[in-house]
């Protein structure tokens, strides 16, 4: 029986239709998926590339997806640190994904955004939130350290904030380790974060520049600006290296200022250890216990401690096993640190378990550190902050906001409320967090509207009215009398901190009688100049140079991303780095050590860095202490933000350092081949080519390119043409690469300044290998390796650079090979995964886990 023509019509329309659909499917140029996780939007973007709000398909778990250029060796160093950091306040790095040309992190999802951004949003950190941020950051400093290593770029946009307002160290890509050579010769870092030593390009000790950038970071999360910006670097680095900061004892107690002053001691010799910081009497009660906890997670993870121990863990491999899982294959990865698609479904699934587990049996955590424990009244109203009742970036401000919104049928809120501009109790705050946290009560909801609208009334009659979320003039000066009772001089000395004076309140205006001078300082410009000191370039940002026109540049790949980059102008309305002038050397990247491999680069931005070189010595050496700029700076367009910079003047170890980071997790070290190494045997023909192109695109990242770290990837494409076209230090890479074309075939060839080689004792480090596909071969963990170096000696040294280029897609397919689809999974529901991801606030990342 045929089919009536009706139906043939119909027939053939379906098969057409479903035809159609898949042909668009294959010709979406939008990203969706990456190994198991499905792209939700875009959060952010680095140097290195898009960053993406994920969702790991088989856990629901959101991460977040940083995509990076797999020729870029701050990419592998960024990996190759941050896979060994298992801590509570660095970000966590679940998984790795290679693609042939990209590396993709999937790391701890920070939903709050850079301390940045948040700073500016707040103006200013009351102290106690301070002590308790800034503890959590030196927390993640100190264990960086124990693991023998420096960050060297430690700023407020490399600071995140996680759901529950915790402070999260990210960003390793200047990170090296500093077992093997104590004094490094690198300067790296941004200007603003910079200690003396490192302006004065002198021979450093790694730990202490993070100790330096520390007190940077504290005096800025303070006083709402930075301690050392001025419109022009020569002058910032001036005062970097001569002056001291200026307190305002408006906003800083004297143990904050005293630890500051230790911190920012000139002489690196005498700025404390971070055991000393953490147990400062500013950083009570934060501090002890953190020192305590991490120094016993050091310990635990020293000894080898692996994981699959806990009740909970043991819990889910049997889960897992009676699923067909195989759980050794899964033991492993997670030991070794492999982060391949095992390693990183297991912390997701790990996470979720702790998450879900907590929700079960929620428990009263002892921490001080514990959000529970801050919120409580008692230890607030002795410390006297507000926002430690407001976890999450805008605190009350945010809290309310969303509390607002859903009733924005009966009430309506002009503007956004800044968390300064409320001065609720603690207990108001807690309710407030029972509603944010979506449990709330309808009575509670009702007593909170309530306050709410005497809030309003109160401020009413008082005379503030709403501006863009300040108070306007008028408000200003009703709170100014209102201070007047409160001021800081009458509390100065007094144990404990004025609620006042720590509240956000105080960030509203200072009292011309409070200060010596009598001067009235002016909050709004306070403000503005915070905005463009922390974009340390942004301090010459025109009018036209901002971010929105960044974005515009960018070619949006799909509606989505229009719609989110749309968002993120609404959010963000920073200044954008626009090219600088060639001799514009400070605050961008100017010729990382990538661009030197093998070559002293004579670049212009090499030439612009001996030029700032000589400004800077010039101004230095001023007999009258003046200020003498011979080569004034030429005219700068605008910058965005501080940029994080890698000199030209790096050591060679450092590029040892960095090109051995990139040896040990691509390719398994053998001893043979480090006495290849030692010997200075040159080798490898067959990955000359890669390395001629890799060393452009070097030199075009975070080498010479105007374009900062931040540079969008349009500005890099013009920097890499000019690079190749107009930069004879391009050329001379290549060209010196290239004569060592015939050599070894296992190794790439890297003109070097070293005298030797030594290796890392720290046991830490030890312990980790990659998928031992990155080598090809089953790998023996391999140790960062790292040449002792004398300028003076120069001459070439192997290194196995070559199978890590040529074999680097096999990395990448057998890590796909690895990778595991949702048809590997059972249904989760079988091994006890809940879906309510990420609806739980607790306490899955506590230092007691
Ligand atoms: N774990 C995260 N959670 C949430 N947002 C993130 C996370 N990591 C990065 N972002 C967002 O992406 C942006 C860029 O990320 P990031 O600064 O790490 O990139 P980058 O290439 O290292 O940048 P740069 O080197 O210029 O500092 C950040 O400003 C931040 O807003």
């Amino acid at each position: 029986m045929f089919p009536s023509r009706l139906e043939q019509n119909q027939l053939k329309a379906n098969i057409s239709a479903s035809y159609n659909k898949l042909y668009g499917q294959f010709s979406l140029t939008e990203l969706r998926d990456v190994g198991n996780y499905r792209i939700l939007k875009i959060v952010g973007e680095g140097s290195f590339g898009k960053v993406y709000l994920a969702s790991h398909r088989l856990t629901h778990q959101k991460v977040v997806l940083k995509m990076g250029s797999k020729n870029d060796p701050n990419v592998v160093r960024e990996v190759f640190y941050h896979r060994q950091f298992d801590y509570v306040y660095i970000t966590k790095l679940y998984e790795v994904i290679v693609t042939e040309n990209s590396v993709w992190m999937a790391l701890e999802y920070c939903p709050g955004k850079e301390l940045y951004e948040y700073l500016l949003v707040k103006k200013r950190i009351p102290l106690d939130e301070c002590s308790r941020l800034f503890s959590q950051i030196v927390g993640a400093v100190f264990y960086a350290h124990s693991m023998k290593c420096v960050h060297r770029d430690l700023k407020l946009e490399n600071i995140l904030l996680d759901k529950k307002g915790q402070a999260k160290l990210t960003d390793f890509g200047f990170t090296r380790e500093c077992a093997t050579k104590g004094i490094l010769e690198t300067v790296c870092g941004t200007t603003v974060y910079m200690a003396p030593e490192l302006i004065e390009r002198k021979p450093y000790e790694g730990y202490k520049i993070d100790t330096w950038s520390l007190g940077i970071i504290l005096y800025t999360m303070i006083h709402g600006s930075m301690p050392f910006d001025e419109e022009d670097d020569i002058k910032t680095k001036y005062k970097i290296v001569n002056d001291e900061p200026s307190y305002d004892d408006n906003f800083i107690d004297v143990n904050g200022k005293d630890l500051i002053m230790q911190l920012l001691q000139k002489d690196p010799n005498q700025r404390p250890s971070l055991t000393h910081v953490l147990q400062h009497p500013f950083m009570h009660p934060y501090g002890c216990s953190i020192l305590e906890k991490t120094e016993k997670t050091i310990k635990r993870q020293s000894q080898g401690c692996k994981h699959f121990h806990s009740k909970l863990e043991r819990k889910l491999l049997k889960k897992l096993k009676q699923s067909g899982f195989d759980t050794q294959a899964i033991k492993q990865s997670v030991n070794k640190k492999k982060c391949d698609a095992l390693a990183g479904t297991w912390q997701l699934l790990l996470e979720k378990e702790k998450r879900s587990e907590s929700l079960r049996h929620p428990k009263r955590s002892r921490s001080v550190l514990s959000v529970k424990k801050v919120f409580e009244p008692s230890l607030s109203s002795r410390k006297g902050s507000e926002d430690l009742k407001s976890p999450e970036p805008g605190g009350k401000a945010a809290s309310l906001k969303r509390i607002m919104s859903r009733k924005s049928d009966t009430v309506s809120i002009r503007q956004p409320i800044n968390a300064a501009q409320l001065n609720l109790s603690p207990h108001q705050s807690q309710a407030e967090q029972a509603e944010s946290g979506g449990n709330a009560r309808p009575n509670k909801k009702h007593n909170f509207f309530n306050k709410m609208t005497n809030f309003f009334k109160t401020k009413k009659q008082n005379g503030v009215h709403y501006q863009n979320g300040s108070p306007s003039p008028s408000s200003k000066n009703t709170d100014k009398r209102k201070r007047n009772t409160n001021s800081f001089e009458s509390n100065k000395n007094s144990p404990h901190r004025s609620p006042t004076r720590n509240g956000n309140e105080t960030t509203h205006g200072i009292d011309t009688e409070d200060k010596p001078n009598g001067k009235l300082k002016i909050e709004e410009p306070m403000l503005k100049k915070f905005k463009s000191n922390t974009s340390s370039e942004g301090s010459r940002q025109t009018s036209m140079g901002n971010y929105d026109s960044e974005l515009d540049h960018r070619p949006a790949n799909s509606e989505h991303e229009v719609l989110e980059d749309n968002k993120l102008l609404e959010q963000r309305g920073r200044p954008m780095s626009i090219l600088s002038q060639q001799s514009e050397m400070s605050n961008d990247t100017y010729n990382s050590e990538y661009s030197t491999d093998g070559n002293i680069s004579n670049s212009k931005a090499n030439s612009s860095i001996s030029s700032t070189n000589r400004n800077i010595s010039s101004v230095m050496l001023s007999p009258s202490g003046d200020l003498t700029d011979s080569h004034p700076t030429q005219s700068r367009v605008t910058t965005r933000r501080s940029m994080s910079i890698m000199s030209s003047a790096s050591s060679a170890s450092e590029r040892s350092s960095r090109t051995d980071s990139f040896y040990d997790i691509s390719t398994a070290s053998s001893p043979k081949t480090m006495d290849l190494r030692a010997m200075g045997n040159y080798s490898n023909a067959d990955t000359m080519v890669p390395r001629m192109t890799v060393g452009s695109q070097w030199l075009s990242k975070r080498g010479r390119s105007p374009v900062g770290r931040r540079g969008r990837p349009p500005k890099r494409n013009i920097s890499r043409k000019l690079m190749n076209h107009s930069s004879s230090a391009a050329q001379s890479v290549i060209q010196e690469e290239s004569s060592f074309d015939n050599e070894d075939d296992n190794s790439g060839v890297l003109l070097e300044e070293t005298e030797g080689h030594g290796v890392p004792d720290t046991p830490l480090l030890h312990d980790l290998e990659m998928p031992s596909s990155v080598s090809g071969t089953p790998s023996k963990p391999s140790t960062p390796v790292c040449a002792e170096v004398q300028p003076t000696d120069r001459r070439p040294i192997l290194f196995a650079m070559g199978r890590s280029f040529s074999g680097g897609s096999r990395w990448s397919r057998n890590i796909s090979e690895e990778r595991l689809s949702t048809s590997d999974f059972p249904s989760l529901q079988n091994v006890g995964v809940h879906s309510d991801i990420g609806s739980a606030d607790d306490e899955d990342n506590s230092l007691e886990d």
